[in-house]
């Protein structure tokens, strides 16, 4: 059982409340002025990656606070309980263990009374096997061809994750062409199928419950297509395999469970890129790397799970958002790789985040009385400067913002990757110092204005600054460091909702939309005026009717 401790009645939330009051008359620029060793004591080095949190609004005092705070939380039980396997997701009757599925060390992790690891190993062991039949061609597809590509049909956990990966490793890929098919509108599938041969596709069926409308429709169309193109059922065996928890229906779709890539109920959808739901990345990448993803994520979980809340990432992280969507009111979080191939990293962390802590009852069954979850969003840099970072700037709202970016280019081509950091570096250091009104003033002075010129246009080009940014630079993108990096987010969600006091594991909130849509749906199957529901729903299904 998880701690059920409301964070606002601890003393430290009492302590932190004064002392926000302190901290929100500073700025960014004073607090580096009055200590020279901001970045030496906030900042920490793992593995290859280097989270610089001194451009935060925090001094000694808030980080000893927040550290108070998480242990008036007992966080250190609940990172106990997580890892030993108690059932933590209480509203689903599940423990939690994505940290089984990257668990490096032979140590057992009991679910029930039982060990879980060898389970997860022989899964793994048919994920090489297979995916190295499939690189080397040794697999062949129903007229004796190699498979040459791969088509994923599942949709949020089970689309997100290897998306973002197969993407963010890209420059690590093998000649398999990869293809995602998530979402139901037929478009997307039908661009894919133009793209495919039946001879040498494989299809990837993926989704936990093999039961989530979009991918089972998607699913059944890609089956109808194989079989619609000269191939015959017996053929569907060398042409799709399912990832997925349910032997039962996967059988039933006709897809031998001999290729059925196994997970369990303790891995969340947002959790399982590093299970089963993994294979395509595997395919991508060749199972090498993907052990180093996952290598990477347990010497997160490692750190995570072992180092003091003093120079734990995931805990600072944690709780640095906690101080600004709790006591600075803010209310969306930007994550900004400059890494191209990292472009669906804020994405995978908009499942992450906001399906995770997108809760507004805590673990007592109460209604909250202060914000959960922020809403994550972001673009790689440098797309964002010329799109949106006019609001970081110079908008009214504090969007604290984590900036991503590797030292070392996998594409090191002319000065592109040093042009790309100096905007990295340039724009965290513009979020925080702004520009006064004085050097305002200077510079247009030197642009020989006029002083009425001067006076009119200076308001406009003033930045406050005092807006804060962590920074997280990795040596390489490398599967390795992406694991980690991926693990510690996911460990940073942990974290908070354990201080905010509710369940990050479910997702209720998902449910009454595809409730509402599965009794929707026989409604338009006729012609007949619609009166059943609200007005505007009303209007909107009878226009659709009168217009389809
Ligand atoms: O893998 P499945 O069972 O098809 O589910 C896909 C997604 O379904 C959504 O409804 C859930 O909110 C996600 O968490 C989940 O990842």
């Amino acid at each position: 059982m998880l701690p059920t401790i409301n964070f606002t009645e601890t003393s430290a939330y009492k302590y932190l409340a004064d002392h926000f009051i302190d901290i929100n008359k500073k700025n960014l620029k004073e607090l580096f002025a009055e200590d020279e060793s901001r970045f030496e004591k906030f900042s920490l080095l793992f593995e290859e990656i280097l989270v610089d949190y001194s451009k935060n609004r925090i001094d000694d005092t808030t980080l000893a606070l927040l550290i108070q705070l998480a242990r008036e939380c007992k966080l250190d039980e609940a990172i106990k309980a997580m890892f030993s396997g108690e059932e933590i997701n209480q509203t689903e009757g599940r423990p939690v263990l994505h940290i089984a599925l990257r668990n490096q060390r032979n140590k057992e992790i009991l679910v029930n009374g039982k060990d879980v690891m060898p389970e997860v190993y022989a899964v793994l062991d048919k994920m090489e096997k297979f995916s190295n039949q499939i690189i080397s061609g040794s697999w062949k597809g129903y007229t004796g061809k190699a498979i040459t590509d791969v088509v994923n049909i599942g949709i949020g956990g089970s689309d997100l994750g290897p998306v973002m990966v197969t993407e963010a490793l890209r420059a690590y890929k093998n000649h398999l062409n990869m293809h995602f098919v998530s979402n139901i509108d037929g478009t997307h599938i039908a661009e894919t199928l133009k793209k495919v041969d039946p001879e040498t596709t494989l299809f990837l069926i993926a989704s936990k419950t093999f039961t989530t409308q979009e991918t089972m429709t998607n699913a059944n169309t890609a089956r109808d297509w194989f079989l619609a193109n000269g191939a015959k059922k017996e053929d569907i065996a060398k042409h799709f395999a399912a990832l997925s928890t349910n032997a039962k229906d996967v059988s039933a779709f006709g897809i031998d469970t001999d290729n059925m890539f196994e997970f369990w109920d303790w891995v969340g959808g947002r959790y399982s890129l590093w299970s089963a739901i993994g294979l395509p990345i595997a395919l991508s990448v060749g199972y090498d790397n993907f052990k180093q993803l996952l290598a990477g994520a347990h010497a997160a979980d490692e750190h995570f799970e072992n180092a003091e809340f003093e120079i734990n990432i995931p805990v600072i992280l944690a709780l640095i958002g906690i101080w600004y969507i709790n006591f600075f009111d803010a209310e969306t979080q930007a994550i900004l790789p400059y890494d191209q191939y990292m472009h669906r990293f804020a994405a995978y962390f908009q499942q992450g985040d906001m399906e995770s802590n997108g809760k507004h009852v805590d673990r007592n069954g109460h209604d909250v009385t202060y914000e959960t979850g922020p809403v994550i969003w972001g673009e790689p840099g440098t797309n964002g400067q010329h799109a949106f970072y006019q609001l970081i700037h110079q908008g009214t709202r504090i969007i604290p913002c984590d900036f991503i970016a590797p030292a070392q280019s996998l594409n090191p081509i002319g000065n592109h990757h040093p042009i790309l950091l100096s905007n990295f570096f340039a724009q965290t250091e513009a979020l925080m110092n702004g520009k006064t009104k004085e050097e305002v003033v200077a510079e247009l002075k030197k642009e020989g204005k006029t002083a009425e010129e001067i006076e009119k246009l200076a308001p406009f080009k003033v930045f406050e600054g005092n807006r804060p940014t962590n920074s997280i630079l990795l040596k390489k993108v490398t599967p390795f460091s992406l694991g980690s990096l991926i693990a510690l987010y996911e460990h940073k969600i942990f974290v908070q909702g354990i201080i905010w006091n509710i369940f990050s594991f479910d997702q209720w909130g998902v449910e009454l939309g595809k409730q509402l849509a599965k009794s929707i749906l026989p409604e338009l199957d006729n012609d007949n005026e619609v009166a059943s529901h609200d007005g505007s729903t009303n209007g909107l299904i009878n226009q659709y009717k009168s217009w389809r």
